[in-house]
Order: C-alpha cells, then structure tokens, then sequence
C-alpha cells in the first residue's frame, strides 16, 4: 500500500508532464489502473481517501490521455470504461432501471466549449439550450416508485448494479414515501439525486465523532456516503441528511409506455414535476451561449462559501430530451451533460519542518513548514498549525504527507496526515521547553491552549508590537511590516515603539535593502501618522482584547489617551460593549508605569494623543445623523474614514445603521455633498439647515 502511494506521487508528476509527447506513455497504464482501483475503493467503499479529488482527476486524465494515443490499451476493465463504485457486499444487490453512469467532467471552461462543439455535431443543430444546476458534493441515490409508492432506493454501485438501502432512504424526511406520480400518467418510475449533508451538520458530527474517539470524515461527501450506509436505519435519521432529486432516468404509464420522451419532454419540465410532488430538487438556470453559460459559472463560485451545501462544481445539460438518443452513453457517462468543476481547494504535499512564531502577546504559534504545492491558483509553503494540542489531537508529525485545504479567502489549514503513508522518517513534533526567541521560561494557563513566553523585553514579542502599532488597523504606517520592522530591529534603529519617530534619513539609509526614496518615504509616512485619528492610537496600543471597535468605544469617551489611565474599572464597564474582562485589561495595562512612559514618549515625539475635536464637538452636541446604506456600500470602516475626513465622530452603532455626531470647522460644504451622493441620511431637516449656515 506504501508502494501505490510512492508510486502515485511519481504518477501525479507525470501527469504534470504532456503525455502526448512520449513514446513511453504506455508503459504507465497497468500502474494508472492499480493507482486508480486502490484510491476507488478508499473512497467510495472506505470512505476514507488519501489524495485529494482534484489529484485522483489527474491520474484519471493522464489515463485518459494515454488511451486516447494508443487506443489499443483501452481494456474493458480500465477505469475510464466503467465506474468506480465498488459494492461492499453490505447490501442486497439491486439492479437499475437504466444505467446509473458518473459525470464527463473537466476544470477548464475550454472543454466545455468542445463538448457544446460535439453536442451540436452529433445532434446536427446550431443552437442548442442547456440547463446549469449546482453539482451537490454527496452521494448518488436512484429511487423508484410503482402505483405512488416508493418501493426501492439504491447506491449507484458499479452503475448496473447498486446496493439496496430502501430502509435507510426511507428515514430521509426529504424523500416523500408517496407521491401521486399517478396523475401524469406515470406507473413506474426511477429518479436520480445526490444525498448530501449540510456543511453545518458535517461539523457537528465530526465534533461528536471526535469525542467518542472515532474516525473523522475527510469530508461532507464521504460523511453523506459513510451515513447511507449505516447498518442502523434510526442511526441514519439522526444524520441531518437531505435528498436532492435532480433527474427522472425512466417513466412508464400503466401499459409499459415511454412517458419521457413523449410527455415530459424537458429536463426543465422534469424538474417541475418532481417539485409539484414534493421532492427537493436543485434550483436550475438556462442559457444556451458558452458566454451566459461561463457567466453563471462565475456567479456560483462567488456563492459557493456561503452556500450551506457543499457544491464542486456545475452540471450543464441539454434540456430537450429528444437530443438524448442522438446522443448516447459511453460506459462511463451521458454524452448529453457535462460537470465543470470548481478550482480544487484541496492537495497534499509533505510536512518538512515546523517554525514556532511567537506573537505580540508572547503567544506561541506552531506554523507547518510545507514542500510548496500549488492548490485554487496559489502556491501554498506554510499552514498554521494553532496550537500544540491541535497537532496531538491530529497526530501531525514531521516528514507526514498532509492534506491541506484551502477555501476561499480563509488562511491555508491542514486537514489530516495520511497515516498509511507514514515511512520511517516520520517523527513526532516536539513542542519547544523555552521561547525560541529569547530563551525565557513558556507557560500555559489552565483552561487555555497556548504556550506563551513570559518575557516581555522578549525580542520577538517586541518586534510583533512594534509592527502591530504601524499596522493598517493601527497608525497604518505603510512600509513598516513585518521583514522592515525585522531590519530596523537587528539594525539597532528601532528597539521599542517610540523608537519609530526617533529614525533619521541617515541611519536608515545605512541599513540594508533601502534607498534614498525608499527611506525618505518612511520618513513621511511616520511622520503623517502623528496626527493619526485617537482611536488608531489606542488600537495600536495592542491592549489585550482591545479591538477597533473597543478602540473607537474608548477614543469617543475621552479627550486624551491619558484620561483612560485616570478611568476607574466600573467606568470602563459603563461603556458600550465593555465587560468586566476587556475592562479590566484595559485598566491593568494603564497601570503599567513601562506602559504609562511609552505613551508619554510618544506624545513627547509629537504624536497627537488628545482629541482635537472635543472642543467643537460641544458646539454641535445633540446633532445626529444617520448614514444610510453604510454597510450596503461600505465597510464600516470605511464609512468612519468618510466621517473622520470632515471631521466627525462615532457615537453609536445600530445594526444597519451608523450613527455619526458631526463637527470640524465648517463641515457644511461636504455634509452637502454627502448628502447628494446618497450618503448622507438627515434626521432633523432643521437642524441639519442650522449646523450648515
Ligand atoms: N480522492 C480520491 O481518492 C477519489 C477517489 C475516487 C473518486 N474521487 C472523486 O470522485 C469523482 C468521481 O466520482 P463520480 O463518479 O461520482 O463523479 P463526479 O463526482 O465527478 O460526478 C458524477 C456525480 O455527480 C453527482 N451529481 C451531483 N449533482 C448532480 C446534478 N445536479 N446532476 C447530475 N449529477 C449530479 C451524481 O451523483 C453523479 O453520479 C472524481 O472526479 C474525484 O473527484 C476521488
Ligand atoms: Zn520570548
């Protein structure tokens, strides 16, 4: 087993490689077919795969490319001439009405175009309409019904033949028990659909599977085939699965007749009739250009993250069943739908070190170090591992093949090792005894899941803070990340944060990696950021629990920075959204003379710690107004960006709507404008007509 999973990470190589170029190509079928058969049965029979999906896609195509050039190496026993859905011998066996094939599929908009060019030559038309409907991540289902009542339910199997869990199907609350086929004429029919599990469910049973101490689900698919086939019917309705029904393979009236092609006619109306009868079916689009078609395909995948099914892509039919016959089946698939798929979010690649980051809080973060694997458009080296139980608890260890993910815009992660392919190389990860900073003693608080350096001169910690204070959330420094802060510090430049408006264009320009126009930039944006909004002060402060929100909360009840030392705790817990928690940090962090000093520092530097606005806010207290369609067309942010620029403040925040006190010197011209762009929402027309005189 060992030796597939070596021997498939040279195959996946290949397959990287343009087969269509060798003369050797043959040489690599037997070992496809092995590949292939071995990751079949780990995931449609274990349910427990070791590649990922778009991996196994890529032997399957270089199988298909090698069988394309040397046609004569197409066996019937070839993956591509059957499918891969093994029966377990669980189940009765059951024979389909019709063949229960797999989908033509591809990742690549082009093949769609050669599909849609083949579909119009076999069909013999130049306009051809097609129906897009979600392709649902689960597993396949055919039910037949006789005289309303449903009689059989099946896996798809090996496609003729599939296991019969009638006894399990019938607990999904989706799948009517009966339904009144009857009145369109139809005796006996077979439909087609995916039982597929809501991301939210997946996850709650991964959570209770994890406390008993059972085997994760990969994924929601394999967590949807694994609960099918359950020998407990009562088990699988406690599973939270639901049916989509997405397609009527065969439909006959009381005589024996074809009531498909000569009634229903249409993949579209199809669906309308299994709706009218009470099944779920998946929402269905039309459009007949590659150019509507690729369209829609942009707008699911701008969903997908949000859709509360796990979705891989987008099915395309021909909607007009009389194009079916024209066109067929190969073994494997109708030649009258096609699967595009969506980027792949998963690969695996193999764990070669581990880097222990420590944060600004002294926090210490275990980060995978990862051989560079390109997955969804982008190149991945590191994944977090966050914390030390999360690497037991996974049993990660060094030299392991992992399976990352990554899903939209969410940090990369790592999903499992692949045990079986463990070699001797593979060690457990020693978590380190001291900060691998500076050496000082680690501890970790009862109750919390991190290990954190105690020191707070620690120089990583330091340096974390400095950066967090440059920040965009922060002074929004720009130039001052984290390799320039890295510099600055070993270069004895900056070494604490009132360091930062201290630099000369001499000494920077000393350091290496800067140049006279790159340091003198610095230099204007450090100076810029000393006039900086209040609550960007306070929010880079980096005061444990401390956010922007909390920031702005503070930077709205006092005049200067140092006044929230002078704040007592139960003052601090009267503001808006302050707890007792986030109070306490705060007043303890004003306690800290080092703390107390740094601010004095800054302000000494030049760096506005009072709000120049306290006075003149009094002359227009009491006058409110709303902007509307804030989080329509905005980040919050950048609606009080907007509010700042002439002059205003947050005093409130309802849900949708952001409530903003307004002062500055004359803000009437840009209240105007505001105004008419659709920004502004005034409240009180005579007051709005006062203030602006
Ligand atoms: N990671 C692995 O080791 C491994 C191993 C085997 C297979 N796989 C994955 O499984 C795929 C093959 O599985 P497959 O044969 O089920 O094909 P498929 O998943 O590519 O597509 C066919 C299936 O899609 C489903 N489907 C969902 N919505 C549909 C809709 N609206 N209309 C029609 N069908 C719909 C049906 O069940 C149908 O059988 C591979 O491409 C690969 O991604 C992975
Ligand atoms: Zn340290």
């Amino acid at each position: 087993m060992k030796n597939i999973l070596k021997d498939t990470k040279q195959l996946l190589k290949i397959a990287l490689t343009d087969i269509r170029l060798k003369n050797d190509g043959k040489k690599y079928v037997d070992r496809l077919c092995e590949a292939i058969a071995y990751h079949d049965h780990r995931y449609y029979v274990l349910n427990d795969p070791v590649i990922s999906d778009a991996e196994y896609d890529r032997l399957f195509d270089l199988l298909k490319k090698i069988e394309k050039k040397w046609p004569e190496l197409v066996f019937p026993t070839s993956p591509t001439q059957r499918i891969g859905e093994k029966l377990t011998g669980a189940f009765k066996e059951v024979a389909h009405l019709t063949p229960m094939l797999s989908l033509d599929s591809s990742y690549d908009m082009k093949a769609f175009k050669d599909f849609d060019a083949r579909v119009k030559k076999n069909a013999r038309r130049t306009n051809i309409m097609y129906t897009i409907e979600p392709k649902l991540d689960g597993a396949g289902i055919s039910l037949v019904y006789e005289g309303d009542y449903l009689v059989k339910g099946a896996t798809r199997g090996d496609g003729i033949r599939g296991e019969d869990i009638t006894n399990n199907l019938r607990t999904l609350r989706s799948i009517p028990l009966k339904a009144a086929f009857s009145t369109y004429n139809i005796h006996k029919v077979e439909i087609r659909g995916e039982v597929v599990i809501k991301k939210e469910s997946f996850k709650k049973l991964n959570r209770h599977r994890k406390e008993a101490g059972l085997q994760l689900f990969a994924n929601p698919r394999n967590a949807a085939a694994g609960s099918l086939r359950l020998q407990n019917p009562e088990e699988v309705s406690g599973r939270n699965l639901t049916a989509w029904l997405y397609q009527i393979s065969y439909a006959v009236n009381k005589e024996g007749m074809d009531v498909l092609a000569n009634q229903i006619c249409s993949h579209e109306s199809a669906i309308h009739l299994l709706q009218s009868l009470g099944f779920k079916t998946p929402d269905i689009q039309k459009a007949s250009s590659v150019k509507d078609i690729l369209a829609i395909c942009d707008q699911w995948n701008a969903v997908r993250d949000e859709y509360p099914y796990e979705i891989d892509g987008l099915v395309i039919k021909v909607n007009d069943f009389a194009e079916y016959k024209k066109l067929g089946f190969t073994a494997h698939h109708p030649r009258w739908a096609m699967a595009i798929k969506f980027a792949a979010r998963q690969a695996t690649t193999t764990l070669t070190g581990i880097d222990f980051q420590v944060g600004r809080t002294g926090a210490i973060t275990p980060v995978a170090v990862l051989e560079p694997v390109y997955v969804g458009g982008v190149t991945i080296t590191s994944a977090s591992l966050h914390n030390e139980d999360f690497i037991h608890n996974k049993d990660i260890r060094l030299q392991d093949m992992v399976i990352v993910q990554r899903a939209g815009d969410v940090i990369p992660y790592i999903v499992k090792p692949v045990k079986e392919s463990r070699s001797g190389k593979s060690q457990p990860i020693k978590f380190p005894k001291k900060c691998p900073s500076c050496h000082a003693r680690i501890i970790r608080q009862e109750g919390e899941s991190v290990w954190r350096c105690i020191n707070v001169n620690c120089p990583a910690q330091v340096k974390r803070r400095i950066q967090h204070f440059a920040s965009k959330h922060g002074m929004d420094i720009a130039g001052l990340g984290v390799k320039t802060v890295d510099r600055l510090f070993s270069a004895n430049l900056i070494r604490c944060i009132p360091d930062i408006y201290h630099m000369d264009l001499h000494r920077i320009k000393a350091v290496a990696g800067f140049g006279d126009q790159s340091a003198s930039n610095l230099l204007n944006v450090v100076e810029a950021s000393k006039s900086r909004s209040l609550w960007r002060l306070i929010n880079s402060l980096g005061i444990h629990y401390v956010g922007e929100r909390t920031a702005h909360t503070l930077a709205d009840a006092v005049a200067c920075v140092t006044d929230i030392g002078n704040m007592k705790k139960k003052e601090l817990e009267a503001l808006p959204d302050i707890g007792d928690k986030v109070a306490a940090s705060i007043y303890a962090f004003f306690k800290q003379r080092e703390n107390v000093k740094m601010i004095r520092e800054l302000k000494k530097a030049g760096v506005k710690v009072c709000n120049k606005q306290s006075r003149s806010n009094a002359k227009f207290s009491g006058l409110t107004f709303a902007f509307t369609g804030v989080l329509k067309k905005y980040t919050r942010e950048k609606a009080r960006d907007t509010v700042e620029q002439f002059g205003g403040r947050t005093v409130d925040n309802i849900s949708s709507k952001v409530n903003y006190l307004v002062a500055g010197k004359n803000p009437g011209s840009k209240l105007k404008e505001a105004r008419k762009e659709g920004r502004l929402k005034i409240i009180d027309e005579n007051k709005f007509q006062k203030m602006i005189r």
